[in-house]
């Protein structure tokens, strides 16, 4: 599924209407459709609450349509149908509100209010501007709801009832919106907000970046966002996506081909993804003749005296991931504590005294790096003096791909490394938005301002796979293509996940994936792994990094 920005949507709507031929009207009458449509899902799916439904829209809202009205009786050779969408099945869904912004978006929610009336569902429009003030196809809309004769205010002339309606269409602001709502539609988007009535946006919650994910002031709280026709970056990138509450994405008659053809660079991960744009074969199936040798060998170099737990996860989900051996290359002092820890692992003693690393191990490192398929490095690691030189040896040395992560980053961030020798293999950098902030030399909330578009520059313009991880961890190749990840519990912001991670990712790599390939198959599997274990637990805080290494 593609995710796209407001520019790109722009283009891909022109294209559709001036390419295709593809009149503009009728995609904003499939858009306005498809809003009345998962508003009525709604209301069935709330029928044990008739025309109050709440703002907690839950899941329901995603589901398919249900059998709809009675099934009555079919006469022979024709079918009545038990599941036209549009038919509300018997629940009174009361009496909506419909916000109308004077652009497209408004236009979506005119053409949506007729879908409504048309189901039974009484409407009233309210306008956020004077009504003469709409263009094109959005005035088309306005006409044909007046000779309809849908009930229309106009904010800041009438008076707008929100305590008696029943629900809130936000058809105010689209991807067409510039910075923080102003005038009226931010008196608009405040009341719609404090009404604690449920709200359906259309396309995204009016007020929320499109791109960015920026939550403006104020911006909607939908309980539903019927997203037309591609995901909208915004609406993965936290904080907005937060106030977009369930998101279903319709069609509306532009092509998926054309996105394709057009190169959008952003992909939700889903297994069809994983399946077809990454060509990762998620069935797994192993050969009858396949041996250990077959499954690849990681090389791990990490833990030290007060992180060694780091390394033993890091090695133990290498192997979880299904790669044939792993060798754990750690300080030398540290081997007789971890022996019998996990058996399955192979120690090699690397480190120097005292249970730290230290830059003349480099050498050690190399040798033990001969023929091994993948190198990760960083895992509880620590610093230590002239680790520069160190990850410098390893980097340009190291002749596999690389996995570096934790102090390992830390490390990469002080050194500068567009000067080092450049790799003929690939490297795959996995931090969380404080290494992030450090490796590109900015603040964390400038990474977590638009997490997508950082990653792909970042992976771009440094030739690295990126795995930019956090809530919906984004996965950038050095081609230009992000891949974003909807996996994975709160329950995971937990010591040692991103370690858990490191070795997922390491350990498909040893097993041929190529980097693009084990990074977002790793990321995917890590979240699903964690969502299992989460479940597993009564109180999934309880969940610690062991358990997504036993979901795997
Ligand atoms: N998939 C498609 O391409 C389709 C999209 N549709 C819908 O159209 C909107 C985008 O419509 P557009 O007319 O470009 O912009 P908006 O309706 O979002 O808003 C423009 C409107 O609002 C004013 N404005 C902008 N920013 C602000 C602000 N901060 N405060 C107040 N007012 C603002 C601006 O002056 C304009 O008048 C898309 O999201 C879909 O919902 C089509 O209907 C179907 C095809
Ligand atoms: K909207």
């Amino acid at each position: 599924m593609y995710v796209v920005t407001a520019e790109e949507m722009r283009r891909l709507d022109r294209e559709t209407i001036e390419r295709l031929g593809i009149p503009a009207v009728a995609l904003m009458e499939n858009a306005g459709r498809a809003i009345a449509e998962e508003i009525i899902k709604l209301c069935r799916s709330r029928s044990g609450s008739a025309g109050s439904p709440r703002g907690d829209a839950g899941t329901e809202a995603a589901g398919t349509a249900g059998a709809g009205g009675g099934e009555g009786i079919k006469p022979p050779g024709f079918t009545v149908s038990g599941d036209n969408a549009l038919a509300l099945g018997g629940a009174d869904a009361g009496h909506w509100l419909v916000l109308a912004g004077k652009g497209n978006n408004g236009g979506d929610g005119l053409a949506a209010a007729r879908y409504l009336r048309e189901a039974g569902i009484a409407v009233t429009l309210v306008y956020a501007a004077a009504p003469e003030s709409l263009a094109g196809e959005a005035a088309l809309q306005r006409d044909a709801a007046a000779a309809l004769g849908l009930p229309a205010v106009v904010y800041g002339r009438d008076r707008v009832d929100f305590a008696a309606c029943s629900g809130i269409v936000d058809a105010l602001l689209g991807t067409g919106s510039a910075g923080a709502p102003r005038g009226a539609y931010a008196e608009l988007i405040a009341a719609a907000n404090s009404s604690g009535k449920p709200i359906v946006s259309a396309d995204i919650p009016s007020g929320l970046d499109a791109d960015t994910g920026q939550a403006h002031e104020p911006c909607i709280h939908a309980a539903v966002t019927v997203c037309l026709a591609f995901l909208k970056r915004g609406l993965l990138q936290y904080p907005g996506a937060g106030n977009a509450g369930q998101v279903v994405v319709r069609s509306i008659g532009i092509p998926a081909a054309l996105a394709r053809e057009g190169g959008v660079p952003v992909s939700l991960l889903t297994p069809e993804v994983l399946r077809t744009r990454l060509q990762v074969d998620v069935s797994r199936r192993r050969s009858p003749e396949g041996h250990k040798g077959t499954y690849g060998h990681v090389l791990l170099a990490a833990g030290s005296l007060s992180m060694s737990g780091a390394g033993l996860l890091a090695a133990r989900a290498a192997l979880r991931a299904g790669c044939g051996l792993v060798t754990w290359a750690l300080p030398a002092m540290l081997l007789p504590h971890v022996i019998g820890a996990a058996p399955e692992l192979m120690l090699a003693a690397a480190g120097g005294e005292n249970g730290t690393w230290s830059a003349g191990t480099a050498a050690e490192v190399l040798r033990l790096s001969t023929g091994r398929d993948v190198t990760a490095v960083g895992p509880g690691l620590g610093r230590f003096a002239d680790d520069q030189e160190w990850l410098r040896a390893l980097w340009e040395g190291i002749a596999a791909p690389m996995v570096i992560d934790a102090d390992a980053l830390n490390i990469l961030a002080d050194s500068d490394y567009s000067s080092w020798t450049s790799r003929c293999h690939p490297v795959i950098l996995t931090p969380h938005p404080g290494e992030m902030a450090r490796l590109a030399g900015i603040s964390t909330a400038e990474v977590q301002r638009d997490r997508i578009g950082l990653a792909l520059a970042y992976a771009r313009e440094h030739g690295v796979t990126l795995v930019l991880k956090g809530a919906h961890t984004v996965v950038a190749t050095p081609e230009g293509e992000a891949y974003v990840n909807i996996t994975g519990h709160p329950g995971m912001g937990t010591g040692g996940a991103g370690d858990v991670l490191t070795g997922i990712i390491a350990g498909l790599l040893a097993q041929g994936l190529n980097a693009a390939q084990a990074a977002a198959f790793g990321v995917y599997l890590h979240g699903l792994a964690g969502e299992r274990a989460a479940r597993q637990r009564h109180d999934p805080s309880a969940l610690i990094a062991g358990d997504i290494i036993e979901a795997l």
